[in-house]
Parts: structure tokens; C-alpha cells; sequence
């Protein structure tokens, strides 16, 4: 025996003898040293700690009594009890292991009860002294009588604690068990299958995720898809096998995983039925040790009758007890007292047993309850691995399925891509002859390429020739189109002045004035005047009962508006566009509307106002060839005195001379020309002329009546193309009144403004008949008058005359006048014979240009044909430009010719 351990003897032998001074010490004295024991049965105890409580044979040390002593020595470390942890902090053991504790302590107690009853007769019989023969099992301690009374007490305690030390034991190897069964739960504790299941449950619904992405992926329209090549189709169902392998690695995977998990559980189910019979195993060799400690006891029994019923051997002892009986009292007492705090830790251990075996209970219906919910885990886990294999079912199929569909989706567009490749292939065949076509083609496209310069000087050159013969050809072209643009022009002319001069040269107008409605309410309301409706020239004229009718060249009515009368007087309007000299003057008694007609109101201009614009319009028209120059004068002649309305002296007198060029031309020195550009510039000259002639008199509207207003126009044109200059003159008269001296019974001043402007009208008339009656002399310069119009109403001049009617009977006398004039007038035809007008001594001119005229515009006139408009009605018009009143009108014509007399 070395150290603090004690190894186990095979054969029974006598060790070092227990000191008794120390085995009647306390427990806790006994357990902080080593201490040995002679126990009749410790191979028994050996054996049910070796198997029982499954100590290590290194930490028990049984040492066997000789069979003299017939007894076994127990020898447990020091240092294992000196390290025990204090019972009632861990005792943790089965119901048998309290069994047997309950039955250790029993016994125990028994001992102590047949001790202390020893004791007592020991004292009773006087004690006695061990014999050589008798002497104790135990080695008696060196310098001290052995007592053969006394060698059972310590045997006994040394069995007590024995026994104490078997029940740690079993505490310990409870505790053990307990550990052990947490450790089993912690391996197969539900928390971890749970939190296994919860593993596979996410990972099945995470792949469930990944088919699903996958499935929509595949199954996503994909136009583009249908014009891909067949190679990415390929490429396509290269991936979803690849998928479809990773798929099934993963299912590989889960399914060793379940293996592996099956595989620990029936591990973990092994380990437990392992641990269940060696639980069975332990409560086995538990009751076979109580049975052994049982009939240990009896043989103790046994052994202590025996004992007692040896009595020579207690005489020997009984003087050496009587003498150390104080001090056997005295240990007894302690004894009794140790005795009773062990009967105290013995209710304690033996309540703890119970709440250890309670505790053992519950561990063991925990332990079931365990068990269960392993196979309620294994029923689900058996469920999720069914689930797990149908999902993998299913998607194996959804891939197979997929994968089938690729393969066809990808077979039908390999199919369509040969097709459209055979197609290409022909096409290509049949493009081979057009490429050879191409190429020949080419090449001679490459040789023209290189003589293309050569080519190009050449084309160069015979487009140059062709340039310039067919410039020459157009310049002779143009010569060509240039005469007879002027010869078209010439005929123009000619057809115009014809169509004025089949109209007649001295073109007579009648216009009567509406009633106004003061006139209206009047007694004198009624009218002299009659219209025929089917003849626009015929006037009747009532008076004293007898219908007069008047023959004009038109008759406009009091409905007729301005506009209407201009339509008809605008083609003499243009006429002096052509170099011709116009004269349109209005004519009648004072009241009729003359000025009406000639000027107008601002709302509805008269002839002046509109006469301007159209000669604006046409001048505008033909701005591509000619450059034409509008310039107008405003002269008033009151009483013989030539007034200029647009000069800032209006009052200055004027007077008409004979040009000093020497042309025989007449010429007002000193008028005032404005040239005018526009409408607006016609405005302001005739504002001017207003002005001034508001200015120049007391009463503007008596002034008006009594003398004439002469709008001057003077057109120039200049054809830069034929180099063709021409000027024309429109004189639009506004004459005064032709009121009969008798009839306004004048006196005075109005005396002589009657004679001044009858003189004038007579001088008109009588111009008018020296050229009706083509006398050698026209007495032009009998007034102011016609001294200025002298221009206009000779040669090929075109005059109008506007005779202006009152309706009002009160006036019918003289309208008859006025009507009588204008056929007087109507009568005659002015010289068409220009060239010999032109060069008659007494013409006049105030146009500087007036030879140009002559030398560039040729007489368009035809010649000239002194005779009456009735006679040349016959001689020249043909029968088809006849109107159905044509004969009637001449007749009329003639008639009143020879009826009517001057003024
Ligand atoms: N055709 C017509 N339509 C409407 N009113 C007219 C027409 N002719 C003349 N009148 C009106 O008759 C009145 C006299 O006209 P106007 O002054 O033109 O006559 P006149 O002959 O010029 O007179 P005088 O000789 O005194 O100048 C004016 O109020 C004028 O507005």
C-alpha cells in the first residue's frame, strides 16, 4: 500500500490494525483519513461498488481479512472523501440505491442498539480481560490493552462508516446518472430536432422558391427568343441540364442528410436503450448486494451471539475495562451523542432520498416524455421527408418537362433556321448569274469611269455649241416674241380705241338723282321723269302733257350706284394708260349731282376717287415692262379765272400760254403737279384742293354751284423693254350749274356768275358743234374751258359727258335743257385722226412729253372718218354689233340733232 491509495488484494490478508483512539473519532475525523475496516463480506461490497456505483478500482481499496479473522479490511482514499462535496448538495440516485441506504442505516442503528447493550452487561458482569486466543480482529493500538468487549465497536462504526461512504457513493454515481441523462437530452433535446426541422422546413421552402423563380423565368414570353439563333437555344438547354444536375446533387445531398439524421437518431436511440439496461443492469446488482449485506448481517448476527455466549473471555477483560471505564463512559457518552447526530444526518439523508427518488420519477417520465416527442419528431421528420421527396417529385417533373418543352421549342427553330438557310442557299444560287451580271456590269461601269473625263470634255464641249445655238435661238426667239409683243400691243390699242370709237368718241351719259326725303315731303314730290325698262338708253320726259323722249348712250337711274356708273366709264379711264386724252364732265343744272357723281361722299367715293385707283391698279399690274408717273392738278375756273387749288396762293390768277418749245403746245404756267404714289396721296390732294377752295370764297356750296372743279391727271409710261413712252390726260370736270339767267332772275354779282358760266357752257356747245359740223375752226378759246380741254376733245380724244337729271317736276324745263344738250352733243365725232389733230395750230399741251408720244406710239387711230356717230353707226358697224334699239336710236338721233339748238 503506497500513497493515499489502496489497491485491491486477491488473496485475504491482515493490514496495518485500525487505531482505536481514531475510529472512535467523529465522521468527518473518520472521512479526512485513511481508515480501514474489517468486514466479514467486503468482497460483496467490493463487488457492488466495482459494478453498482461503477467506481474506479484504483479509488477502492478492499483489503481481506485471513480467514482467522474471518473478516475483510475496507481501505477507501483519503483524498477521495477529503473531496467530496457535501451530500446534501448532490445526492441524486435510484429507489434501489435508497433502498439499500435505508437498509445500511437500519442496520446501523441495529449495531448500535447491540452495542451499547454489551456495554451494559460488560459493566453488570465486571468486565474481563482478552484472552491470547480471544483477542479482536483488529490489531490493538500500540500501548493499549486490546479489549475483547470493545472489538466489536469499532467494527461496527468502521461498518457505519462503511456505509456512510457507500451512500456518498451512490450520491455520487446518482449525480453521475443525472449529468448523464441531461447530457442525453442536450443530444437529442428537441430544441435541436425542432431546430433541425426548421432547418429542412426553410430549406424546402427556399428551393420551392428557386423552381418558382426558375419556372417563371423559363415560362416568361420571350420575343426576342423567336428570332435567336438555334445556338442559344442550345446553349439554353445546356443550362437547364446543368440545373437539372445541381437539382439533383442538392436532392443527393438532403437525402444523405435525412440518412445521416435517421442514422444519429438510431444512434441516439441505441444509446439510450444502452443506458436503459445498464439501468437495469445497475438495479440488478444493487438487490444482489442487498441480498449479500442482508445475509452479511445475519452472519454479523450470528458472529455477535457467538461472541456473547463466549463469557471466560469477558472475565479476562472486566478488571481492564472497570479500571478505563471513566474513560469508556466517556466515550460511550460521545458516542451516544455522535450516534444521535448521525440518527439526525440519517432523517435528513433519508428525506433527501425520498426527493432524490421523486426527482428520479420525474427524470424518468421526463425521459419517456422524451422519448415520445423523439418519435412524434421522427413521425414528422418521416412526414417532411415524404414532403421533401413529393416536392423533388415534382420539380424532377417540372424540370423534365421544361427541359422536354426547350428541346421542342429549340428542334422547331433549328428547323425553321434550315429552312430559312435551304432558302438562302437558293437564293444565293439564284443571285450567283445576277452577280455575274453585276460584275460585267461593273466592269464596263469601271471603263466608262476612266473615259468618262475624255467623255466629259467632249459632252462639255458639245454642250457648250448646243448652249449657245439654242441661246441665239432664243435671242432671235425673244426678238420675235418682241415684235409681236408690240405688234400685239399696237393691236390692243387699236381693238380698244376701235371698241371706244364704235362706241363714239363724245360718249353721253344720264344720271338722275334720287328723290330726297325732304323732297319727299314737299308738294313737289311727284316725278317728270320715266325709264324704259327694256332699253337702258331711253329717258321720257313729261311736260305740259306731253312725253319727251331723250335717246343717250346709257341712262343710269336714281338706284344706280356709284359703282355701277363707274363700271361703265372705267374703259375711258384706262384708256389714257394708252396715251390718250380723256374729258369726263358733268353736266346739268344746279342741285342735279354733279358733284355727287364726280366726287362723291367719303363712304362711296365718285369717279375722281376711283378713277385714281384704278389707274393705281393697272399701272401696279404692268410694273414688269412699264414705269408709268401719275400726276394730278387741281384748277377751279370761277367767273373766266383760272385758279390752281394746289398751290398755298389759291387765289393767284392763272393764265394758259403757248408752249415756248415751239411745239404749238399750250401750257398753264405756274400749276401745280403733284405726283401721287398711292390712294392716301389722293386724300391729301383732294383734302388740299378742299382747303383751298373753302378759302377762297365766303360760301363754300354756293361757290361750288357757280364754278368748275377741274381734276387734272396726267399719266406718263415708260416701256423699258421697247423703249416705248406714252402720256395720256383724264380731265374730270365737275362743271357748275346751267341754270337759266331768267329763271334764277340773278342780279348783280350772281348776274355775272350766271353770264361767266353760260358763257363757258356756250363755248362748250359751241366747240362741240364746230367739231360735229368739222367746220376748219373750233373756237376753243371762246372760255377758259375749252380753251383748257382743248387737248381733250380734238383728235382722237374721248369725251364723256354725265348729263345729271333732276326727277322733281319743278325742274323739267331744265332738264329738258340739259337733255337737250347732251343729244346735242351726242351727235358729234371727234377727229380720230390724231397726227393731223396734234399738228393743228391750236392745240394745246401742258405735257412736256407730248412728242415723245408722237415719235414712240404711232397713230393707232384708225383713219380718220369725219362722220356723225348716226352715219358711221350705219357705214362702219357690221350688222351682227347691232342691238335691236341700234336703228331706233340713230333715228332718234337725227332727229334731235336737228331739233336741238345751243344754249
Ligand atoms: N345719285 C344720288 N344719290 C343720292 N343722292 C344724290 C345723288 N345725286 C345727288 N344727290 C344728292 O343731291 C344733293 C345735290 O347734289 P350735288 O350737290 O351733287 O348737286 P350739284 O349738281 O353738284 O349742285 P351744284 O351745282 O350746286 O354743285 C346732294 O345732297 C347730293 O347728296
Amino acid at each position: 500500500m503506497t500513497g493515499g491509495t489502496e489497491t485491491l488484494s486477491s488473496t485475504r490478508r491482515r493490514v496495518q490494525p485500525v487505531q482505536r483512539s481514531s475510529a472512535l473519532l467523529s465522521p468527518a475525523v473518520m472521512f479526512g483519513t485513511r481508515q480501514s475496516w474489517d468486514i466479514a463480506h467486503a468482497p460483496c461490497l467490493q463487488e457492488l461498488w466495482k459494478k453498482d456505483l461503477s467506481l474506479d478500482a484504483s479509488s477502492v481499496d478492499f483489503l481481506m481479512s485471513d480467514g482467522e479473522d474471518d473478516g475483510s479490511f475496507l481501505s477507501l482514499p483519503a483524498a477521495s472523501f477529503s473531496q467530496r462535496p457535501p451530500l446534501t448538495a448532490e445526492l441524486n440516485t435510484s429507489s434501489s440505491h435508497q433502498l439499500l441506504i435505508q437498509t445500511l442505516q437500519d442496520k446501523v442503528c441495529e449495531l448500535q442498539a447491540r452495542f451499547c447493550s454489551e456495554e451494559v452487561s460488560c459493566q453488570r458482569t465486571g468486565g474481563g480481560a482478552w484472552t491470547q486466543g480471544e483477542e479482536p480482529l483488529l490489531a490493538k493500538p500500540t500501548g493499549v490493552k486490546p479489549n475483547p468487549n470493545l472489538f466489536s465497536r469499532p467494527e461496527e462504526e468502521q461498518l457505519v462508516s462503511r456505509l456512510h461512504t457507500q451512500v456518498a457513493a451512490l450520491e455520487q454515481k446518482l449525480l453521475d446518472r443525472t449529468q448523464e441523462v441531461e447530457r442525453l437530452r442536450s443530444e437529442l433535446g428537441a430544441t435541436d430536432l425542432e431546430k433541425q426541422l426548421e432547418r429542412l422546413l426553410v430549406e424546402n421552402e427556399r428551393l420551392k422558391q428557386e423552381l418558382k423563380s426558375r419556372r417563371s423565368s423559363e415560362l416568361q414570353p420571350d420575343a426576342a427568343a423567336d428570332g435567336c439563333s438555334c445556338c442559344r437555344h442550345a446553349q439554353e438547354a445546356e443550362a437547364l441540364r446543368r440545373e437539372a444536375a445541381s437539382w439533383e446533387n442538392r436532392a443527393r445531398q438532403r437525402e444523405q442528410r435525412l440518412a445521416e439524421l435517421q442514422q444519429e437518431l438510431q444512434e441516439s436511440s441505441c444509446r439510450a436503450e444502452a443506458l436503459q439496461l445498464q439501468l437495469d443492469d445497475s438495479r440488478r446488482r444493487r438487490s444482489e448486494g442487498e441480498q449479500k449485506l442482508h445475509l452479511r448481517l445475519q452472519e454479523c448476527e450470528e458472529e455477535l451471539a457467538r461472541r456473547a455466549a463466549a463469557p471466560p473471555r469477558v472475565k479476562v477483560v472486566t478488571q481492564t475495562v472497570q479500571v478505563e471505564s471513566a474513560d469508556s463512559q466517556k466515550a460511550l457518552v460521545e458516542l451516544q451523542v455522535k450516534n444521535e447526530s448521525l440518527q439526525e444526518q440519517l432523517s435528513l439523508q433519508r428525506q433527501l432520498l425520498r426527493e432524490l427518488e421523486a426527482q428520479l420519477h420525474d427524470s424518468q417520465r421526463t425521459c419517456t416524455q422524451l422519448r415520445t416527442q423523439i418519435h412524434v419528431y421522427e413521425g414528422e421528420m418521416q412526414r417532411a421527408q415524404g414532403q421533401l421527396e413529393a416536392d423533388m417529385q415534382s420539380l424532377e417533373e417540372e424540370k423534365n418537362r421544361l427541359i422536354e418543352e426547350a428541346f421542342i421549342r429549340a428542334e422547331s427553330e433549328m428547323k425553321a433556321v434550315h429552312e430559312n438557310l435551304a432558302g438562302v442557299r437558293l437564293n444565293l444560287l439564284s443571285l450567283q448569274p445576277a452577280l455575274r451580271t453585276l460584275t460585267s456590269d461593273y466592269n464596263c461601269l469601271k471603263k466608262q469611269v476612266q473615259d468618262f473625263p475624255s467623255m466629259l470634255e467632249k459632252a462639255i464641249s458639245e454642250a457648250k455649241q448646243e448652249i449657245c445655238q439654242v441661246i441665239s435661238d432664243v435671242s432671235s426667239t425673244n426678238q420675235d416674241l418682241l415684235r409681236k409683243y408690240k405688234r400685239e400691243m399696237n393691236l390692243r390699242k387699236k381693238c380698244h380705241n376701235e371698241l371706244v370709237r364704235l362706241k363714239g368718241n363724245i360718249r353721253v351719259f344720264c344720271r338722275v338723282r334720287p328723290v330726297s326725303q325732304e323732297e319727299l315731303d314737299s308738294a313737289d314730290a311727284g316725278t317728270a321723269l320715266s325709264f324704259d325698262s327694256d332699253d337702258d338708253a331711253v329717258l321720257y320726259l313729261s311736260s305740259r302733257g306731253k312725253v319727251m323722249t331723250f335717246e343717250l348712250d346709257k341712262v343710269f337711274p336714281p338706284q344706280a350706284s356709284q359703282e355701277e356708273v363707274f363700271q361703265e366709264v372705267q374703259a375711258l379711264v384706262t384708256s389714257c394708260i394708252d396715251g390718250f386724252n380723256v374729258c369726263i364732265f358733268a353736266y346739268g343744272q344746279t342741285g342735279s349731282g354733279k358733284t355727287y357723281t364726280m366726287e362723291g361722299v367719303t363712304s362711296d367715293p365718285g369717279i375722281n376717287q376711283r378713277a385714281l385707283r384704278l389707274l393705281f391698279a393697272e399701272v401696279t399690274e404692268k410694273t414688269l415692262d412699264w414705269e408709268y408717273r401719275i400726276v394730278v392738278s387741281l384748277v377751279e375756273i370761277y367767273n373766266e379765272t383760272l385758279r390752281d387749288l394746289l398751290r398755298q396762293n389759291p387765289t393767284d390768277k392763272l393764265d394758259i400760254k403757248l408752249n415756248p418749245d415751239g411745239s404749238g403746245q399750250l401750257y398753264v404756267p405756274g400749276l401745280t403737279e403733284i405726283a401721287v404714289q398711292s390712294p392716301e396721296d389722293i386724300n391729301r390732294v383732294f383734302e388740299l384742293g378742299q382747303v383751298n377752295r373753302a378759302t377762297a370764297c365766303t360760301n363754300l356750296n354756293e361757290h361750288s354751284s357757280r364754278s368748275h372743279a377741274l381734276l387734272i391727271i396726267t399719266v406718263s409710261g415708260f416701256n423699258s423693254t421697247t423703249g416705248t413712252r406714252t402720256q395720256g390726260k383724264l380731265n374730270l370736270v365737275d362743271l357748275a350749274g346751267s341754270e337759266r339767267i331768267g329763271k334764277s332772275g340773278a342780279e348783280g354779282s350772281r348776274l355775272r356768275e350766271a353770264q361767266c358760266i353760260n358763257k363757258s357752257l356756250s363755248a362748250l356747245g359751241d366747240v362741240i358743234s364746230a367739231l360735229r359740223s368739222r367746220h376748219a375752226h373750233v373756237p376753243f378759246r371762246n372760255s377758259r374751258l375749252t380753251y383748257l380741254l382743248q387737248d381733250s376733245l380734238s383728235g382722237d380724244s374721248k369725251t364723256l359727258m354725265m348729263v345729271q337729271v333732276s326727277p322733281l317736276p319743278g325742274n323739267v324745263s331744265e332738264s329738258v335743257c340739259s337733255l337737250k344738250f347732251a343729244q346735242r352733243v351726242r351727235s358729234v365725232e371727234l377727229n380720230s385722226a390724231a397726227s393731223s389733230k396734234r399738228h393743228e395750230n391750236s392745240s394745246t399741251s401742258s405735257s412736256p412729253t407730248h412728242d415723245s408720244l408722237e415719235l414712240d406710239s404711232p397713230p393707232v387711230t384708225p383713219a380718220p372718218l369725219p362722220i356723225s356717230r348716226a352715219s358711221s353707226a350705219g357705214s362702219t358697224l357690221s350688222s351682227a354689233s347691232r342691238t335691236p334699239s341700234g336703228s331706233r336710236r340713230r333715228s332718234q338721233s337725227q332727229l334731235a340733232a336737228g331739233r336741238l339748238k345751243l344754249n
